[in-house]
């Protein structure tokens, strides 16, 4: 079972499909059983020869020193269809150029810029609800994290109708994705079946709405370059090469796909663990209100939020959206004393490294305070990674973050959030690691 500590090691391959039918249907299971067979443990892939890295410093060396000699060979091949070339599929000179080019806008002061608008998303969804009603909580987080992506990096003031559609049809198109990526019979993927159809629907919105933001202006003085879509059509018309209104519209499709789903999820594991745990739910609104003392959150609050700085920390540790990353070995490699096949694809899984009892004692129990200065300092580099590292760690971390604090910081003083059935909420690997269903019954606070 998935999060218990002691696991045995895998069975052989099946013939054939190898280990596919473990990463498609008990992937979690899969991970830390695999976690248990070494370092650098081999399992196999439709006869492909695959690796899962299990030692932090391995993983360090593999997304750093090593990133000359893989390639993404992606989660990409599932998000390709999604997000074409953009900066999350890419690889190689055409990735740097592109990162140096969005880099600007995700950083600190520029992101401490958009905290007003990512509290407005928050609290207009907030206020559709009432007191006593129950909510499905991840299609409401969804929405708001939509909006939030929506008004700071595209510019859009009346995001309304586009965060629903959004927000409706990128778990579909997630979901699908993955089946189609881990599918045992790839003929059937391509098969008219009713999945298949929701899938290109889904897909079509997704484009759809991608095109209207390409072409969309936003209200901005000329020239500013502030938001995304500034950004990317003011380095357009200046000629840089290779960015044309295909790549721009890649470029926002990546920004929905990555940016969306992963800070709606964190919200939301946040707030389950917050009510599994009274006590750090208590001291953490405590914390919030004594910050904010009855006023919005604004950007210099949050470097004060200590403590649910903390408890983000714990469930991106728990439950990190990125759940499984892939590289292609692009030239022969010696990991751990193994020697890896150009072609082979090399995993490493945040879920299982911060899961793993030798760097996280009792790694089931939500324990904020393991993040607090002097015991953080004790982890291998590596051991801790729901951002990964290197030249592809994740170019959103700070907006993500800040996104994630400044809706906990919007809600936490005027709702309590409470599970509105008793069935446990479990994890559902699919491109992002999503709670299956939480159904919450909202509070409003006096
Ligand atoms: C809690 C929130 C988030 C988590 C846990 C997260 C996690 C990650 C991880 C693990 C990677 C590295 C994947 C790899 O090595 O192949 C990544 C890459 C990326 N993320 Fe995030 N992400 C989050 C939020 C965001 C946001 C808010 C955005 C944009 C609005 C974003 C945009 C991207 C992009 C574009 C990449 C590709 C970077 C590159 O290859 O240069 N992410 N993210």
């Amino acid at each position: 079972m998935p999060g218990s500590t002691t696991h045995p090691a895998l069975p052989a391959a099946l013939p054939v499909l190898g280990h596919l039918p473990w990463l498609r249907w008990r992937p979690l299971e899969f991970l830390e059983r695999q976690r248990t067979a070494g370092a650098v443990a081999p399992f196999l892939l439709r006869g492909h020869p695959a690796y899962l890295v299990n030692d932090p410093d391995l993983v360090w060396s593999l997304l750093t020193e090593l990133s000359g000699q893989v390639g993404r060979g992606t989660t990409g091949d599932k998000t390709r269809a999604l997000t074409g070339n953009g900066l999350g599929s890419s690889d190689g000179e055409f990735h740097r150029r592109q990162r140096r080019l969005v880099q600007p806008v995700f950083h600190h002061e520029q992101v401490a810029s958009y905290v007003p608008l990512l509290r407005q998303a928050a609290e207009a969804q907030a206020a559709r609800w009432r007191d006593g009603g129950t909510v499905d909580l991840v299609r409401q987080m969804l929405v708001v994290a939509t909006t939030g992506v929506l008004t700071s990096l595209f510019g859009v003031r009346s995001p309304e109708g586009m965060a629903d559609d959004v927000s409706a049809a990128l778990p579909t198109c997630l979901d699908i994705a993955s089946r189609i990526a881990l599918a045992p019979v790839k003929l059937v993927t391509k098969l008219p079946t009713p999945a298949r159809r929701r899938y290109t629907a889904a897909l079509g919105r997704l484009h759809a709405i991608a095109d209207a933001l390409g072409a969309h202006q936003p209200e901005r003085p000329a020239g500013a370059g502030t938001d995304l879509l500034g950004r990317l059509r003011d380095a357009q018309a200046q000629g840089v090469p290779g960015l044309d209104d295909r790549q721009i519209h890649d470029e926002i499709m990546t920004m929905l796909v990555a940016g969306v789903e992963t800070t709606a999820t964190t919200v939301c594991w946040v707030l389950h663990l917050l009510g599994l745990n009274p006590d750090s739910e208590a001291l953490v609104r405590q914390e919030v209100e004594d910050v904010l003392r009855g006023r919005p959150v604004e950007a210099d609050d949050l470097p004060e939020l200590e403590r649910l700085r903390r408890v983000v920390s714990e469930a991106l540790r728990l439950f990190p959206p990125v759940w499984l990353v892939r590289r292609r070995a692009t030239a022969p490699l010696s990991l751990g004393g193994r020697d890896i096949p150009v072609g082979a694809s090399v995993y490493y899984s945040p879920y299982a490294l911060h899961r793993d009892p030798r760097w996280y004692p009792d790694p089931e129990r939500f324990d904020p305070d393991r993040w607090l200065p002097e015991r953080r300092g004790a982890l291998p580099r590596g051991a801790y990674c729901p951002f990964g590292a290197g030249v592809h760690r994740c170019v959103g971390e700070a907006f993500g973050v800040t996104e994630v604090m400044t809706i906990l910081a919007s809600l936490l003083p005027h709702w309590r959030v409470v599970p509105a059935s008793s069935r446990a909420v479990r994890p559902k690997a699919v491109v992002t690691l999503r709670p299956e269903r939480m159904p919450v019954v909202v509070r409003r606070r006096p």
